[in-house]
């Protein structure tokens, strides 16, 4: 897999388009399918890969969760600062300060590589992320609405639901035009170009989300999420140093930061 910076291998794998520079779009890859209602007309630039994991391989990455792991995977405290439980792999984000601060983890966890191999070999991800977020919510947490920092990330952001279905609600930045996506479990959702950049997206904070008149009960969700960090050029001594410049005055979070 060709590394690089974001845009160079894959569609809407660029920084922000609407901040200039952009890249041209191209067309979504022909083999991703997507679910009910084609929400990629609703919100451009989104796509989702329906069964992207087995069951098994969901159990299997449910059961391998840090806090159960055996000593293969690097015990890792679970970071209950915000209002839901947070891991984090790879570069770390510093919620508070929104920026890469926190220095270098390690690589990405063994218990998801298959997985992570898979984005990238499916195309999904045109470049290897080298960060990755756990985020685990209980019924009735969720997340605020937001754009994941675009000074901080590249152009392309994927998550995989585990254990439990939601609705993510996108925003449109501009026009405020809501979509609301059932993002069921097992589920690739990819944030590209337009719906990476000019929408927000967030999950309510409930116990059940209605879609086509059933009602799902939320259970334990965890989600993986993976990005690119954006980084400055590597310091003489060797160690990349995140010092990421504050651009992005125009994608705060709606009400926190959360992203
Ligand atoms: O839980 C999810 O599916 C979304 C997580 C998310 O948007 C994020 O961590 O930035
Ligand atoms: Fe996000």
């Amino acid at each position: 897999m060709k590394k690089g910076k974001g845009g160079d291998t894959a569609p809407d794998g660029g920084r922000n388009p609407y901040k200039g520079g952009g890249k041209k779009k191209a067309a979504l890859k022909a083999s991703a399918p997507v679910q009910q209602d084609d929400p990629r007309l609703l919100v451009p630039g989104l796509v989702l890969v329906k069964d992207f994991i087995s069951k098994e391989e969901e159990e299997q990455l449910i059961q391998a969760r840090p806090e159960t792991a055996d000593s293969a995977v690097e015990e890792r405290e679970w970071d209950l600062d915000l209002k839901r439980k947070v891991q984090q792999y790879g570069y770390r984000f510093e919620h508070n300060a929104q920026n890469l601060r926190g220095g270098y983890l390690g690589p990405l966890p063994d218990f998801a590589q298959q997985v992570t191999a898979r984005l990238v070999s499916t195309g999904l991800m045109p470049y290897e992320p080298d960060q990755m977020i756990i985020n685990h919510y209980t019924p009735g947490q969720g997340i605020h609405p937001h754009v994941d920092k675009t000074h901080c990330f590249e152009g392309v952001v994927g998550s995989l639901g585990l254990g439990s279905s939601c609705i993510m609600e996108f925003k449109h930045i501009e026009t405020g035009r809501r979509v609301d996506v059932f993002f069921e479990r097992r589920t690739a959702l990819m944030l590209t170009g337009e719906a990476r950049y000019g929408w927000t997206h967030g999950i309510s904070a409930v116990v059940s989300d209605t879609w086509k008149g059933v009602q799902f009960k939320r259970k334990n969700r965890i989600s993986l999420t993976w990005r690119k960090v954006i980084l400055p050029p590597a310091k003489s001594d060797g160690e990349p140093r995140p010092q990421p410049t504050n651009d992005d005055s125009a994608h705060i979070d709606e009400q926190q930061a959360t992203a």
